[in-house]
Parts: structure tokens; sequence; C-alpha cells
């Protein structure tokens, strides 16, 4: 596996991403780019990602065992045939697109079937471009694979192999499935952060004061609003009719929301938020992503000097390890929230024992 020929085409923050973690976790690869920005292109070869960049999609990826199309999907389709004239036989053609069946559509059309395995890493952030690619975004991420039945089964072996030597966890799923599932969890609430952030755009008066005391709750739901635009627009015309079957029924239980709230019917809103709670609750540890193995408490704290050391303090003087420690940015609470990761999951128990007894408020939501 040491040895093995990347090729990017497109190498921003996914593609790039994918190229550190390759750097990272199998250094003798060769990893070839190319971009349509140049600036990246001379950023991945100054600090050592890259190999080889080139300004077009030539034969110089006629080496590649694995090729990667991460560009925006619409992109991705429309680079296909200059990659057909270029493609060996012996490279296995993938993408990370966030929507499947579009490019598969497109691989059966160009008789690319057997040497394309759909793939889709459910990480990411809301950054853009090559300058905020990271190897940790694919650690404990769910790396999802779309192969179809024209694919030899070794190929399917080789590259989840792959999936997990770059720390992600690899899963099997059809196109379709994959692509309603996605819809539900990822592209909806993208359209759901963007449209909430410009609803208070239009609402706020021309002070900003709505702007200004957003508390971390708007900021929560609404961080994915700051993502790319070019890349989001593609999504929505490749996943279409998901995403509008799912919108759909989102605005109708949003307007069952209004009847309940203008009849004042109070149970109906109790079980609102009581039966959305205990489902997200139960979502707690199960996230992918870098936050996956994160095992950590939230303490109220008194908004005075020396309160972090006192807690740390009494950690410390127990043998527990302390991974990060901070305050939360986001003053729902009264005081301040502290957050303490730690290394170990039991040291949740452990601690949260501890720092009660000596008589502190802990929230233990992650
Ligand atoms: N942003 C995210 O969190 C995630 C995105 N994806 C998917 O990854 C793909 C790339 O998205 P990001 O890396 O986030 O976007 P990005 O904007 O950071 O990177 C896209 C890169 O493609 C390049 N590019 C644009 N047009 C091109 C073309 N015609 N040929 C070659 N390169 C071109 C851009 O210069 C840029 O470097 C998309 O298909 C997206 O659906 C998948 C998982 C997560
Ligand atoms: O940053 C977030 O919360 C994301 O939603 C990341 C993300 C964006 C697009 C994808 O196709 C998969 C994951």
């Amino acid at each position: 596996m040491s040895t093995l020929t990347f090729g990017f085409i497109g190498l921003g923050l996914i593609g790039g991403s994918i190229a550190r973690a390759i750097r990272q976790n199998l250094p003798q690869s060769q990893i070839i780019a190319y971009d349509i920005n140049a600036d990246t292109l001379s950023e991945a070869s100054q600090c050592g990602v890259a190999n080889t960049v080139t300004t077009k999609i030539d034969a110089s990826f006629s080496t590649c065992d694995y090729l990667f199309l991460c560009a925006p999907v619409q992109k991705n389709d429309e680079n296909l045939s200059a990659v057909k004239k270029i493609l060996s036989p012996k490279t296995l053609l993938t993408d990370v697109g966030s929507v499947k069946s579009e490019i598969h559509k497109e691989i059966k059309k160009a008789g690319l079937e057997r040497q394309f395995i759909g793939g889709h890493p459910m990480a990411g952030s809301d950054r853009v471009g090559f300058i905020n690619s990271k190897a940790v975004l694919l650690e404990n991420a769910y790396y999802i694979l779309t192969p179809t039945a024209s694919v030899p089964e070794n190929k399917i072996t080789d590259y989840k192999n792959l999936v997990q030597q770059l720390g992600a966890i690899p899963l099997i799923l059809d196109p379709a499935q994959h692509d309603y599932v996605t819809a539900a969890v990822s592209h909806l609430p993208h359209i759901i952060a963007a449209s909430l952030v410009n609803l208070v755009r239009d609402k706020d008066s021309a002070d900003g004061l709505m702007k200004m005391i957003a508390a971390g709750g708007f900021k929560d739901i609404t961080r994915i609003a700051s993502s790319s635009a070019a890349v989001w627009q593609q999504i929505c015309l490749t996943n279409t009719e998901n995403i509008s079957t799912l919108l759909s029924s989102y605005i109708a239980s949003l307007q069952g929301i209004q009847q309940e709230l203008n009849a004042k019917r109070g149970d109906d809103l109790y079980e609102l938020f009581d039966s959305a709670r205990i489902y997200r609750d139960s979502f707690i540890n199960t996230a992918s992503g870098p936050l996956k193995s994160s095992y950590a408490i939230t303490i109220d704290i008194a908004d005075e000097p020396g309160e972090i050391a006192a807690v740390a303090t009494i950690l410390a003087l127990k043998n527990i390890s302390i991974k990060n420690i901070g305050i939360v940015h986001n003053r729902e609470y009264e005081g301040g929230v502290l957050r303490i990761e730690f290394y170990q999951e039991e040291a949740i128990e452990r601690s949260t024992k501890i720092l009660r007894e000596k008589g502190y408020s802990l929230h233990n939501k992650n």
C-alpha cells in the first residue's frame, strides 16, 4: 500500500484533507494534483503534500492507482470527459461529491462503471479551500462508498482498507439511499441554516440589534450557513427531488407547529421540545468527524479569576488528565460555562462525581 500513486482533480477543503491524510498515513505515496486555482497548486507543492502538480487534466494522471474527483459536484461531472481520455484501466476512479446518483449516471454514460466507486466523507466544515484542509478532518468520520455491482470485489476491499488507513470508517450504501439520507441530515439543514440567517438579516433593525445579541443557540444551528455557496448551489441542483420532498415535509411540520402555537396548545408544544430533546440526546457520542472521540463535561462556573484553575486542580489531584479545557463562548448560562475534554471515557463519570461532591453543577452535554 505504501507506494501507491494518488491523483486529485480539485484540491480544496476535502481533496486537500484527503491528500494530507494520505501524506500523513502513507508517506511514501506519490500525489499528483490539478486544480483550476494556481495558488492552490503552488501551496500544495510547497508544503510537500503534492509531488507533482499539473495545470490541466493530462497524461500525468495515467499512473494513478486512485484518482479522486474533488471539485464541486457538477464540475466533477464536467471533468469526466477529459478524465476518460487519460484514464488507465488500472486506475480506481472515485469522487467525494455530496450527491451520488448524478455522478453514477454520468459514469454509466461514459462506460466507466467497472472502475468507479463513488465516495463521500461525512466530514467537512464551513471553511473552503486547500488552505483550510487538514488530515484530522477524516478521523473517525463515516466515509460512504457507493460501489455498483459492476465493480470487482477486490477493488471494493482495497478502497475500504484505504479509507481505514486514512482514519475514517467505510460505510457501503446504495447511491439512491445515500442521496435520500444525506438530503435529510445534511442538505436540508444547510437550506434551513441559510434561510434562518437571511430571515434575521431581513427582520433586524437598522442598528443590527438581533445580530448583536444572537446567542449560542442561533450560532450553533446556523454555523453551516458560512459554507461555500458554489458547493451548496451544486448540491441543491443535483439532489433536487430528495431535498424538495423533505422540504415539503418540513414545511408541513412547521405549519403544524404554527397551529399549535396560535392555539396555545401547551401539551403539544411541550411534546415538540421534549420528544426532540430525547432523540437529540441519543445522538451524543455518535457524531462522526473529529468530535466523535470527544469525552467531555460542561460545568457552570462563576465568572471570576482563578475558577478554571480551581477546577483543573481538583481533577489533577485525583490524577484525571485533561485533554482540553476552555470557556464555552455562549452566555445562555448566567456565570460561565467551562468545557473539559478528557482522553478517556471513564474520566467523565469520575470527574462528574468529584466535582458534584465539591458543589459544582454539571450539564454533561457535549
Ligand atoms: N464542504 C464540505 O464540508 C464537504 C464537501 N464535500 C464535497 O467535496 C467536493 C469539494 O468541496 P469542498 O472541498 O468543500 O470545496 P472547496 O471549494 O474547498 O474545493 C473545491 C476545489 O475545486 C476546485 N475546482 C473548482 N472547479 C474546478 C474544476 N472545474 N476542475 C478542477 N478543480 C476545480 C476549486 O478551485 C477548489 O480548490 C464537493 O463535491 C462537495 O460536495 C464532501 C464532504 C464535505
Ligand atoms: O460542517 C458540517 O457540519 C457539515 O455539514 C459538513 C459536511 C458538509 C457536506 C457534506 O457533504 C458532508 C459533511
